[in-house]
């Protein structure tokens, strides 16, 4: 904490207790300080109005609080307060705006600052001032993009921004247009600019310099384009940017981490958090004296980012709490606040009464609304108190990407007894076996009564897994474990593939779980390859803040090192995740089969089958299919619709005017056109737009104003279909995906 933080912090303490106030060696002997420096803050923090001089000798101050007889116990914020869009950095922002506006395509501006101290923030509020003011027009671009997102495959990266011509390298199928050309006209953000690799820094240099680049593997072909460029960094800019390219940014700016800011601006961004987060929730938040003043304490290494991050977790707590104690507010209490926080929350002379809330929903599709959403779900679907609680913690900690330790997940849903129980019943098992029944047991109990999904016919299972099974199923609920009726189904499945051994074939299928979440996929891997006692089963985590581009090149990448011959079973769970296959098999032109709502059964019976001679993936595929048929899709582009979809992300407005411009230029009327709204602020908004569209088709091309967070499904801009070469793309890409015959 800076030393007149600490001043202004113990003088606000001293003064709550003793309004007799502190003689400036007073604080000094406290903190350490001598007199002269202790003097000048105080006469600093007197001229600001928030210590007063008393009156006689020596000289004592007190901090400008209200008296103990009307203490500031609690601060309210209100949904009609207004949070300010943004909170310091007016130098910069002003210095920005002039180098984004300067004659006649801007100055090159680069942006400097550790993580989350507000650089993405910035350009986006300088964009957008430009734009109020009508110095820039709405229809010219502004294309934002990420180096780090590409930055371990550094042709895709530069590909990516300079655009591919066919045959660049290996795997570049066809002519792909650049994030440059797309920002011709307008404005390039590229943040994490130091990823580039230093060729990728010279062709920007180039282009910067004489307005000129080249797509990748193109020669001949010198392409023009006028952008403005603002870039951003963690790192320092002279060690990361060749110097050449370095000295192109006429304007460079630091923006200072959050321990360099004024209290003042650290306050009024913990204040503007919480307003939003109440205007989310459509409700009051009430925050007592301590809890504020542990925001505004606590060390933030993440920034503005992080702090932001840690208000919405503080308040998300709080909000599910309310779901189960109506009150006219949310009010946060110290269990609420991440543990950073809460740790330099100290008791305080100023105690906050307890205060009641109460239930609405704020409209806007956000963490609250999707709480909420999901209670009344729950409810309507029998759940009982203590099980909706759970899941919903569990789901709101998944949004704050706090994911419950796997061993606390355990101790809430009574694993330990569990555990005990079944390895009493199954003594020779395993362990591996032992610990695959406990998890799909488990699992089984917090589904409850009334399952989400039909469960697996036994008819061809040898009889004794049947009984062994219902055995099981009787005592696990005889220990007071509530498991659906049919629950023993799934646990016969699971006996049978502990006792069926299989002749092993050298090649195989390999079978590739990919599921949300940071560890799910790779526990179900885990678990099915303890079991097996080989590796056969193989995982990839996607973190919810993981962008989609990643995520899929992650896959891609997998698939393509695991590739035998015989194609690859990919089993996925929800999303965006069942068109991956589709997109990497085109991509590598490997026979994929996908399958989804993945379940640690399945994948057992996957894995085990996934070794029989002369399978391929599709006949493993189908086993699969045929032993859990029901919710489970396979995704099969030749018999599903086409879509087109048009996307723009939350509160635009053109999306009418989009999706009639589409329906009349489309020949084919057998296209589908939907359209939908993304919100940029939530990592899996996008995925959900396309996993709901995927229901209704395969989606081949989306049509937008914005670039969507997700680079697989080609992406028309919405000016360039106005555009004779726009046309032409747009015709190609709907023939080239035109229906088989
Ligand atoms: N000055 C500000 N006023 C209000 N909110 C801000 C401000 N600066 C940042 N924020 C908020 O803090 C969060 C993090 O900011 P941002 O993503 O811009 O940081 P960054 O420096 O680009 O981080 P990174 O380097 O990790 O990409 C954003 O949600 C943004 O809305």
């Amino acid at each position: 904490m800076k030393r007149l933080d600490q001043v202004r912090q113990l003088l606000a303490e001293h003064s709550a207790s003793d309004r007799i106030g502190m003689t400036a060696r007073e604080v000094g002997q406290v903190l350490k300080l001598d007199r002269s420096t202790v003097s000048r803050y105080l006469n600093r923090l007197v001229k600001e109005t928030e210590v007063e001089k008393l009156p006689g000798r020596p000289v004592r101050f007190r901090s400008v609080q209200p008296p103990l007889s009307q203490p500031v116990e609690e601060w309210v914020y209100s949904p009609q307060d207004r949070p300010g869009s943004l909170i310091g950095n007016e130098t910069e922002m002003k210095e920005a705006l002039a180098a984004l506006l300067y004659p006649p395509r801007g100055l090159p501006l680069l942006l400097e600052g550790e993580t989350g101290t507000g650089k993405t923030h910035l350009v986006e509020q300088v964009v957008h001032q430009a734009r109020e003011q009508g110095k820039i027009r709405s229809t010219q671009p502004f294309v934002t993009f990420n180096c780090s997102e590409y930055a371990q495959n550094p042709e895709l990266l530069m590909g990516q921004l300079f655009g591919i011509r066919k045959g660049a390298f290996t795997g570049a199928a066809s002519d792909r247009t650049g994030l440059v050309e797309r920002a011709d006209g307008g404005i390039l953000f590229l943040d994490e600019i130091h990823r580039l690799p230093p060729v990728g820094q010279e062709m920007l240099f180039h282009l910067i310099d004489q307005g000129v680049y080249r797509r990748l593997g193109e020669a001949e072909l010198e392409r023009q384009a006028s952008i403005r460029l603002i870039g951003a960094t963690t790192e320092r800019p002279d060690q990361v940017l060749l110097p050449t390219l370095l000295r192109r940014f006429a304007v460079k700016l630091t923006l200072p981490s959050l321990g360099q800011r004024e209290r003042r601006e650290r306050e009024k961004l913990v204040d503007a958090f919480f307003i939003e987060e109440a205007r989310h929730m459509a409700l009051d938040i009430r925050l007592d004296f301590r809890c504020r003043q542990a925001f505004l304490e606590y060390s933030c290494p993440g920034n503005i980012g992080q702090l932001k991050g840690d208000v919405q977790h503080a308040c998300a707590q709080a909000f599910l709490r309310h779901l189960y104690e109506p009150s006219p507010s949310v009010t946060i209490r110290r269990e609420d606040l991440p543990a950073a926080v809460s740790r330099v929350w100290r008791a305080s002379a100023l105690a906050s009464p307890p205060f009641p809330s109460t239930l609405t929903d704020g409209g806007e599709k956000t963490v609250y609304s999707e709480l909420l959403r999901k209670e009344q779900e729950l409810s309507a679907r029998g759940w009982s108190r203590h099980e909706r609680i759970r899941e919903l913690k569990q789901m709101a900690s998944q949004y704050l990407k706090r994911s419950a330790h796997p061993a606390d997940d355990r101790r809430q849903t009574g694993g330990e007894q569990l555990q005990e129980v079944i390895s009493h019943l199954t003594r020779p098992l395993t362990e591996g076996q032992q610990e695959a029944l406990e998890s799909l047991i488990r699992s089984l109990t917090i589904e409850g009564d009334q399952p989400s999904r039909p469960f697996p016919e036994t008819e061809s299972l040898p009889e004794e897994h049947r009984k062994a099974a219902h055995s099981l199923a009787q005592a696990v609920t005889d220990q007071g474990f509530s498991l659906p009726e049919e629950a023993w189904k799934e646990i016969a499945h699971l006996l049978s593939a502990f006792h069926e051994s299989e002749s092993a074939s050298a090649e195989g299928v390999p079978v590739l779980i990919v599921t949300h979440g940071e560890s799910t996929a790779t526990s179900m891997a885990q678990v099915a390859n303890a079991l097996l006692g080989d590796e056969r089963v193989h995982a990839v985590d996607m973190p919810l803040d993981q962008p989609a581009s990643i995520a899929l090149q992650r896959v891609s990448n997998r698939v393509a090192s695991l590739h035998r011959g015989n194609g690859i079973l990919l089993l996925v769970d929800i999303g965006s995740l069942t068109t991956m296959g589709e997109d990497i098999s085109r991509e590598h032109g490997i026979s994929i089969h996908t399958l989804s709502d993945v379940t640690l059964s399945m994948v057992i019976h996957a894995a085990r089958k996934a070794q029989t001679p002369g399978w391929d993936a599709q006949r493993l595929m189908e086993s699969v299919r045929d032993r859990f048929p029901a919710p489970v899709s396979t995704l099969s582009p030749t018999q599903r619709r086409r879509v087109v979809g048009v996307v723009c992300p939350q509160g635009e407005g053109s999306i009418p005017a989009l999706k009639d411009w589409v329906k009349n230029n489309l020949e084919n009327k057998e296209i589908d056109v939907l359209s939908g709204e993304w919100n940029p602020h939530q990592s899996d908004s996008f995925d959900q737009v396309l996993h709901e569209w995927h229901q209704s088709g395969e989606i081949i091309a989306l049509v937008g104003t914005h670039s969507p967070p997700n680079g697989n499904i080609p992406f028309f801009h919405a000016w360039e279909l106005l555009q004779p070469d726009g046309i032409r793309r747009w015709k190609e890409q709907l023939a080239k995906t035109g229906s088989p015959s």
